[in-house]
């Protein structure tokens, strides 16, 4: 006979847990489906590990309420024993699906990893760390993926700590019992770069026989190098940087809750979800474009003797471009190849380059073939979109500031970049459409048209939606054309200064300089309107980061081993490069 417990009724038993029995049950009332874990209460009461356990889960998932994460909904005492009664998932664990396909397809791996990053954002929001996760951990439930099981959680209630059920998936950490109190919720993103690597590589990058001894000794010895060589580009830099034995070059959450706006060399690669970033992916055909033929620096003089800018046809601007604006964008191309580079073995690669292209432009302003010159738009054009790609990842880096209570600066910053970045594809369009270029013999061009097109109207969309979304009434914001550049720059480097005010960084003295006043445009009135300037000083680092970001993206410095947006720098070094930066205004 199905036995009743409360409203609930045990229809029959779905598994065992190490800590007792699991039931499909059911609600009498509702007829809502539930999991019923039962434990014997003698147990409970002279386990004090098993106790603290349950607490533990019960605790945590009292403050995780979130889509993505199982939901406790009762917890029940009889005479004998303990249940917890828990939602029903009705899909089976990511150890079943993977034990029956084996290596999934990278499109629905991204899915699922997409997926267990938004259930990780409310952990780490709650500051909350699983501390165990493994594939029997995550749980598919109506076509969305859960996790479960907190028991070994540790969570600002309590602080203990209890050893993971697997080891194998457990980060070296916890293993080597080196956690250092400013990483330690990095060890999920190691457990988790596990699990993705056996979802997307069908196998974990080591036996899965190994001891723990065994484990640590390959952890020690630093000879865990897993191969990440048969994945996208993308794909291959987020399991990477996940799979860093060392926290500290571990990549970080908030880059992981924007996993699909990461950058790469060949720029933002699109994921499977289509929030705003993901609309810039780089087309096969662009990246074939990119890096068709050979790149040649241009100088400034060759471009001008082989570049003229006709006025665009299909996207209307304001001016057309003379020839000392001309100039002017090479100078900004030459400033935006700083950003292009990612690690330090590109930074090499990229100076032997730029020595075997010094020799190059020689011959080519020699001969000046059309060839050449081709090859000189498309150098020209592939650094645009780098440029571009910077700035719109700048805008993906809004986000992350948490901390920023001035909304009309998020706003403003948000609407200015997303001018420069229309700009940059207006100067793309300008390059592709001009008939009188040697250009027009290439075959990719109507292709490449399309894409520049096409991501044109995408970000006119977006900056439409940002527009509507924005406190800020003023009229220079209303359209999405560039208004002065050299304005927009302008109070992209007073918003670095509000931002560097608020960190304590500069005086507020500066306050009065920074202030624009443009067409009854008053920045700071707005600002203060809108928001404290005064943040916490806890969690400051992506403030640091984005000044830091903007001030180059406008400067266009060249120190290349400086970019925390791109290179984890210690947070204790950002105030000092601040500061650097701001010297140079
Ligand atoms: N909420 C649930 N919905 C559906 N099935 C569940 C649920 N919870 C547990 N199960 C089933 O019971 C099995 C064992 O449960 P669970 O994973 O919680 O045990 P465990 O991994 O040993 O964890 P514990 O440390 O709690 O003992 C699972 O593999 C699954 O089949």
């Amino acid at each position: 006979m199905a036995k009743i417990i409360d409203n609930y009724i045990l229809i029959e038993g779905i598994g065992q847990g190490t800590f007792g029995e699991i039931h499909k049950g059911r609600n009498l009332i509702s007829k809502e489906a539930v999991a019923v874990k039962t434990i014997k209460l003698d147990r409970f009461l002279n386990d004090s590990i098993l106790k603290d356990m349950i607490i533990n889960e019960i605790q945590a998932l009292k403050k995780l309420e979130d889509q993505y994460i199982v939901r406790m909904i009762k917890m029940l005492k009889s005479a004998n024993n303990i249940y917890l009664v828990y939602e029903h998932l009705n899909g089976g664990s990511l150890a079943n699906y993977l034990y029956e396909k084996g290596r999934l397809t990278e499109q629905e791996g991204r899915q699922i990893m997409s997926n267990v990053f938004k259930g990780f954002k409310t952990l780490n929001h709650e500051k909350i760390i699983h501390r165990n996760i493994n594939p029997n951990n995550l749980f598919f439930n109506d076509g969305i993926v859960k996790i479960k099981n907190f028991f070994c959680c540790k969570s600002p209630a309590s602080q203990k700590l209890f050893d993971p059920e697997n080891f194998i998936y457990s980060a070296p950490e916890i293993l080597l019992k080196t956690q250092q109190p400013q990483y330690e919720d990095k060890c999920d993103i190691f457990s988790l770069g596990l699990v993705f690597y056996k979802m997307f590589l069908g196998q974990l990058p080591f036996p899965e026989t190994l001891t723990q001894e065994q484990l640590i000794d390959l952890y020690k010895n630093q000879q865990f190098n897993p191969n990440v060589e048969d994945l996208s580009e993308n794909t291959a830099y987020i399991l990477n940087g996940m799979l860093q034995v060392d926290q500290a070059r571990r990549i970080e959450w908030q880059t992981l809750f924007h996993e699909d706006q990461v950058p790469t060399m060949s720029g933002l690669v699109n994921s499977t979800n289509t929030n705003f970033a993901s609309n810039y992916q780089i087309n096969s055909q662009v990246q074939q474009f990119e890096t068709g033929g050979q790149n040649f620096y241009i100088s400034q003089q060759s471009l001008q003797n082989h570049i003229t800018t006709s006025p665009n046809e299909l996207v209307k601007r304001k001016t057309n471009v003379s020839d000392k604006e001309n100039i002017k964008i090479n100078k900004e191309n030459d400033q935006a190849q700083i950003f292009a580079k990612t690690t330090e073995k590109e930074q090499t690669l990229s100076q032997q380059q730029s020595q075997q292209q010094t020799l190059q432009i020689q011959s080519s302003t020699i001969n000046s073939s059309s060839q050449n010159v081709v090859k000189q738009i498309q150098t020209q054009l592939s650094e645009l979109r780098h440029k571009f790609n910077i700035i719109i990842q700048g805008t993906c880096k809004i986000e992350q500031l948490d901390n920023w209570s001035a909304k009309i600066k998020t706003e403003i910053c948000m609407i200015f970049l997303l001018k420069k970045a229309i700009k940059c594809i207006n100067e793309m369009l300008d390059i592709c459409q001009n008939t009188d270029r040697q250009w027009a013999i290439s075959k990719n061009k109507s292709e490449i048209i399309k894409i520049l097109q096409k991501d044109f109207d995408d970000l006119v969309a977006n900056y439409r939606q940002v527009k509507q979304m924005n406190t800020c009434p003023h009229e220079e914001l209303n359209t999405h054309e560039m208004i002065d550049e050299q304005y927009v720059d302008n109070v992209l480097i007073m918003i670095a200064k509000q931002i560097a005010m608020d960190l304590g960084q500069i005086r507020s003295s500066m306050r009065s300089n920074s202030q624009i006043k443009s067409n009854s445009f008053n920045y700071e009135q707005t600002s203060q309107r809108n928001g404290s300037f005064i943040e916490s000083k806890q969690g400051t680092s992506n403030q640091y980061i984005f000044a830091i970001f903007l001030i180059d993206l406008v400067k266009g410095m060249n120190f290349e081993d400086q970019k925390p947006y791109f290179k984890k720098l210690e947070e204790s070094k950002l105030p000092e490069l601040l500061d650097f930066k701001l010297k140079s205004i």
